[in-house]
Formats: structure tokens, sequence, C-alpha cells
């Protein structure tokens, strides 16, 4: 039983769910009908050095695993993007039943998870912590996932949670290459927003692929099985880690294809 409404929030939400004065915060549905191809958009170029990768790690939100981006070495370019943007690390969201667990929706359907590849622009700034509080400075790529085919690549991680059960553990993650978690298909969706978890700064170009990841459901109850909780304290399952839809206000979500 809650002590107060604080404890009766999400663990995501003891902050304020609203930014006084937001006016791209994210996510957002889109409404495929209402978006707009863009023939200016150019093709989104991507190119991850494996052996950038560090280690992978619960930080009492979500699973990430981290890349070094002391240099230019997994990097994205074109798309809707005026720079190249570094890889900083990928994560995910997700529900606790199949129904839900994506941050976006599409035409209002939701994904039972989606995968945020996080990158920032070190041509403009000189790191990350300065980028993440600029209209310029982070651009995040979002893939969903949707329910069918064993994933490969995917199981690699998944083998991986385990270890990282609890909030603030990791684990040594040698070579990884995240280009196996992106769809064929190169056409996306792309919008000015913001991160969805605090500090919720206006930073971010999302740059949604339009065409899911299939993964099977055992790799989805993996997500599962993490905790939001460190050992030691009470249990409390990691599901349900994404934010509420935003209003779109005066934004126009931009298509790469028609
Ligand atoms: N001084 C600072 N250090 N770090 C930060 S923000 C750390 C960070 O990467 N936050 C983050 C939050 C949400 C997202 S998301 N879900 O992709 O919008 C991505 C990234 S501010
Ligand atoms: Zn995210």
């Amino acid at each position: 039983t809650p002590k107060n409404r604080n404890d009766a929030l999400h663990p995501l939400w003891q902050s304020p769910l609203t930014i006084p004065g937001g006016t791209r915060q994210s996510p957002i549905n889109i409404q495929w009908r209402d978006s707009v191809y863009d023939p200016v958009l150019k093709p989104l170029k991507i190119s991850y050095d494996p052996a950038t990768c560090l280690h992978i790690w619960n930080n009492g939100y979500s699973f990430l695993v981290e890349f070094d981006d002391s240099a230019d070495r997994s990097i994205i370019v074109g798309g809707p993007l005026e720079n190249q943007y570094r890889l900083k690390q990928f994560h995910f969201h997700w529900g606790a039943i199949n129904e839900w667990g994506s941050e976006h929706t599409v035409d209002s359907k939701f994904y039972p998870a989606e995968l945020h590849l996080v990158h920032w622009n070190a041509v403009v700034y000189p790191t990350f912590e300065e980028a993440v509080m600029e209209g310029d400075g982070l651009a995040v790529i979002g893939v969903f996932l949707k329910l069918g085919a064993h994933h490969e690549g995917l199981q690699t991680l998944v083998d991986a949670l385990p270890a990282i059960k609890h909030k603030d553990t990791v684990i040594e993650f040698d070579v990884f290459d995240p280009s196996c978690l992106l769809p064929p298909c190169p056409d996306y969706w792309t919008y000015a927003g913001s991160l969805t978890t605090p500090p919720l700064t206006e930073s971010v170009t999302w740059i949604i692929k339009k065409q899911p990841i299939e993964v099977d459901e055992n790799q989805l109850e993996a997500f599962r099985m993490l905790l939001f909780t460190s050992d030691g304290e009470e249990e409390k399952r990691m599901v349900d880690n994404f934010r509420p839809l935003q209003p779109l206000m005066n934004r126009t979500v931009r298509s790469s294809f028609q």
C-alpha cells in the first residue's frame, strides 16, 4: 500500500510527468495519413563498429548497452541530420503483456516493445552532457519490436540479462553490432522531440523506422524478468517502462517514403 501519491506513481514518474512550457515532448502517436513525405530527406547512413561495445547494465529504468563514444567510430549521418552523430547507448521499453510496451504508437497501435539507439552531435558539442541540453544535440533511432520469429542477434543480449537482474548491476560486453537489430527496410518517420525519461530535455531528432523487427515470446519474457529494484530490496519487476503519449502540438511528422 503506497504511503503517498508518489509511491503510487510508476517508479519512472516520481518526478513531474510534464515539462512546464514543453512544446516538443516525446513519445507521440504517429498518424500515418498525417505524416508528410519529404523528398529532400536523405537515406540514413549507419556505420557501427562492433568493437566499440563496452558493457550492458540495468540502470533501474531499462537495460542499456553502452559504447565507447570517444571517437567517430560508430556513427549515423544523413536522413534528417545536418551533422554526423555518435552512438552512445541503446536500450528498450516494454510492457507487462504483449498488448502494449512501445513508447511511440502508429495509428494508435502499441507494439510490445521499442528499441532506442541514442546518438549525440559530437561535431558541434564537446560532451554528451552538453548535447543533451541542445535542440540539435541528440538523434534517437526508434525500432518497434513485434511478436514473431526468434531474433538471433537479440538472443545475445537476452542471454546476458540474468546477470543484470537488479538495478545498478553491469557486465562486460565486448563485441556487439547493433546493426543486427535494425530492420532491412530503409523507410522512417522523423520529428522533433525530447527524451522520454528525465531530464525530458527537448534535444532529440527522432527517427522512427517504419518496419518492426520480430522477436519471440521467450525473448520478450526475458525482458520482463528484470527488476527495477536493487538486490535486497522488495522485488519490483521491470515492466511498463514507457512514458505516456505527449501532445503533438505544432509539429509535423515527416516520412522518408511515399
Ligand atoms: N548530465 C547528464 N548526463 N546524462 C544525462 S541524460 C542520460 C541519457 O542518456 N538519458 C536518456 C533518457 C531517455 C532517452 S530516450 N528514452 O531514448 O528518449 C535517451 C537517453 S544528462
Ligand atoms: Zn528510450
